[in-house]
């Protein structure tokens, strides 16, 4: 972790992230999200998308039996992890599948049991922006979860809460058995993030193409009655 300054050196959960050899405080933060649910201690196969420096990746490694395949994925090099994979890779790009499938080919891995997702956009600017890119980042996980994720698996993502969350959890809703948000302690309270968890994923056959495609789902352009609709008679949605 780089220099810290004010409020954030006397924050417990960066001085534990050190103590402990962490990479950043945000470890903490699948630390108990993984306490509270248990999707660690049973996978043979964890994808992090959004990974640097590496936080959950070391809790991964962790908490995941022995030679589990751990890969993380992120715009910036990652230092090396031992027992885990780093590939530097946008993950809004298409290329990026093509680099993960050849991983799981090396490693003969079918499909991921987690995708994990802390992802914020690097672009400063308008904090309205900012949540508007963070959540289209998460639907472009989410759109990676579908294509690796196994049946029953699960995902965690970071959420910043907006104008577009609902549509966030409708989207998650449609494609896992069940939905929770939950916001770690570690998390600071006055933070707007908050993490999502789709538990049991669904694993349709075919999934509409508007349900991940942000433009469709953040501009309202589908009709709340329809949504209506669809929310009731999911089967329609994803056919
Ligand atoms: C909060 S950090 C993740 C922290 C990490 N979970 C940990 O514990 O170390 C958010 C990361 O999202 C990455 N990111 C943002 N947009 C991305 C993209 N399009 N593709 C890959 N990574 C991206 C940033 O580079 C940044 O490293």
């Amino acid at each position: 972790m780089g220099k810290v300054k004010g409020k954030h050196r006397l924050d417990i959960y960066y001085k534990l992230a050190k103590e402990h050899g962490y990479r950043s405080r945000a470890s903490w933060k699948l630390v108990q999200l993984d306490d509270n649910f248990r999707f660690l201690k049973s996978a043979h196969a964890v994808l992090d998308l959004c990974a640097a420096p590496g936080g959950w990746m070391q809790v991964a490694v962790q908490h995941t039996p022995i030679d589990s395949l751990v890969l993380g994925l992120d715009l910036v090099p990652i230092a090396p992890i031992r027992g885990a994979i780093a590939l530097q890779q946008d993950i809004t790009k298409s290329v990026c599948k093509s680099k993960v499938k050849r991983v799981m080919e090396e490693h003969r891995v079918m499909a991921f049991d987690v995708v994990l997702h802390d992802g914020s956009p690097n672009v400063g600017g308008a904090w309205a922006q900012e949540k508007m890119s963070q959540n289209t980042l998460v639907i472009d996980s989410v759109k990676l979860a579908t294509q690796f994720l196994a049946p029953k698996g699960t995902f965690v993502t970071k959420v910043f809460r907006s104008q577009d969350y609902s549509s966030v959890l409708y989207c998650l809703k449609q494609l896992f058995e069940e939905v929770k948000v939950w916001k770690p302690h570690a998390s600071r309270p006055e933070s707007a993030e908050t993490y999502v968890l789709g538990l049991r994923y669904n694993a349709p056959a075919k999934i509409d193409p508007r349900l991940l495609d942000f433009k469709h789902l953040f501009q309202g352009s589908i009709e709340p009655q329809k949504k209506m609709i669809y929310q009731n008679f999911s089967w329609i949605w994803i056919i």
